[in-house]
């Protein structure tokens, strides 16, 4: 299970409404963002979550939203063709493996919060994520448990994983403590409203991010590497700057397809395109480089498994779709880059199987920048 390295929380406190909260989160690159409303009305709640989950439907599912403890509106929601990325279950709200038995609930990531080691020994199998906290005492929440500092994150980050379930530190937590709560284990650092405050939150995320990576190091320097995620993400531009400094080759399915795109697809038909997509993916997976992959590669459960087996790491980069469309939208060269909604739905429908992997989130670096951040500590 792999988390974005900071995890918003939206603020109700705030002046700002929730939906734009979380829509502005995911412009400014934030993946990922948690929707609680507490303690507004259940109605002011829904209508803020609809328009949420709504609004990053039209953006191509991006942000993902966890929903807080409202089991009943991320049921609701499903109910509309809306379900949520997730739901974040407190102790006394319902276990989570009969919330994720609710209706349109079968694929949600379920995450439940968690205080101490009876929590951290025996997480519930049906979470793939649980908060660890709180780090320190926060005014957020008036009837928090006592605080678990750097040892109980260090402990319960070292139990939850154990356990494949990704730890994520919450409760009073600030930018700066990030570098700390990533050597002690943690995937995550949960904030509610410190990130929608700050000046600048791409740049809170950009430091977690490289803080993270120093902390978790997320290449193996002799490894081979594929670049998934939609097209435009610029995997192929990624691919070129890694594989120089990695002293691998650099290669793209794309092109060793041996052909021009558009004409693959005119003459053989989409389904043509990808069983010749997938020989090329197979091809790259020979020896050791740097492949990036075609924006639609991933889909295939049969090319997942080959780089499995092939002992590539995967790496997600996670650009926002609006971005990525920006880029490569009208480019006669990519079929599927002709119409707007169509590409960001398709973005939306591919998310599921990217989160699989680490995500590397470009938040407007150039590629040398990142190569450079990501080479630093393999
Ligand atoms: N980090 C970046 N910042 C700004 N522009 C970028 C960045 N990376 C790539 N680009 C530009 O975006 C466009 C798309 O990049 P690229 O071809 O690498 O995407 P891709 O993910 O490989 O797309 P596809 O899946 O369609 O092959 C190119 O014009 C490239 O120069
Ligand atoms: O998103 C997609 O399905 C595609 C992305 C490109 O990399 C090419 O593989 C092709 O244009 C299709
Ligand atoms: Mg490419």
């Amino acid at each position: 299970m792999h988390l974005p390295p900071l995890y918003p929380i939206t603020d109700p406190r705030s002046p700002v409404p929730l939906a734009e909260q979380v829509l502005r989160l995911g412009e400014a690159g934030f993946p990922l963002v948690q929707f609680r409303g507490k303690p507004l009305p259940a109605a002011a709640q829904w209508q803020e979550l609809r328009a949420a989950l709504a609004g990053a439907a039209e953006r191509g599912g991006w942000p993902a939203i966890c929903v807080n403890d409202r089991t009943d509106l991320a049921v609701l929601a499903a109910a509309e063709g809306l379900a949520p990325w997730g739901l974040h279950l407190g102790q006394t709200d319902l276990p989570p493996g009969e919330a994720r038995a609710l209706p349109g609930l079968g694929a949600c990531h379920i995450g439940v919060s968690t205080h101490g080691p009876a929590e951290w020994e025996h997480p519930d199998p049906a979470c793939d994520h649980a908060g660890i906290g709180p780090f320190r005492p926060t005014a957020t929440k008036g009837d928090h448990e006592p605080p678990v500092g750097l040892p109980g994150l260090r402990e319960g980050a070292a139990a939850l994983r154990g356990r494949g379930v990704a730890p994520v530190a919450i409760g009073g937590l600030a930018a700066a403590d990030a570098g700390e709560c990533f050597r002690a284990g943690a995937e995550a650092l949960a904030m509610v409203g410190e990130i929608s405050r700050c000046a600048d939150p791409r740049e809170l995320l950009w430091a977690a991010q490289t803080a993270r990576w120093a902390a978790r190091p997320i290449l193996v320097r002799g490894q081979g590497v594929v670049l998934i995620g939609g097209s435009g993400a610029g995997k192929s531009t990624l691919a070129r700057a890694l594989a120089l400094r990695l002293g691998l080759p650099a290669r793209d399915s794309d092109r060793e397809i041996g052909g021009a795109i558009p004409d693959l697809f005119r003459d053989l038909g989409e389904a043509g395109f990808r069983a010749l997509e997938a020989e090329s993916v197979a091809r790259c997976l020979e020896r050791p480089c740097v492949a990036a992959l075609g924006g639609g590669a991933w889909e295939d459960p049969e090319t997942r498994r080959r780089v499995r087996e092939a002992g590539f790491a995967a790496l997600w980069l996670a650009e926002v779709p609006a971005v990525a469309w920006g880029r490569v939208g009208g480019d006669p060269n990519r079929p599927l880059a002709a119409e707007r909604t169509a590409f960001l739905d398709r973005y939306a429908r591919r998310t599921a199987a990217w989160w699989e992997a680490p995500m590397v989130l470009p938040l407007g670096r150039m590629a040398d920048v990142l190569a450079d951040e990501l080479v630093k500590n393999a």
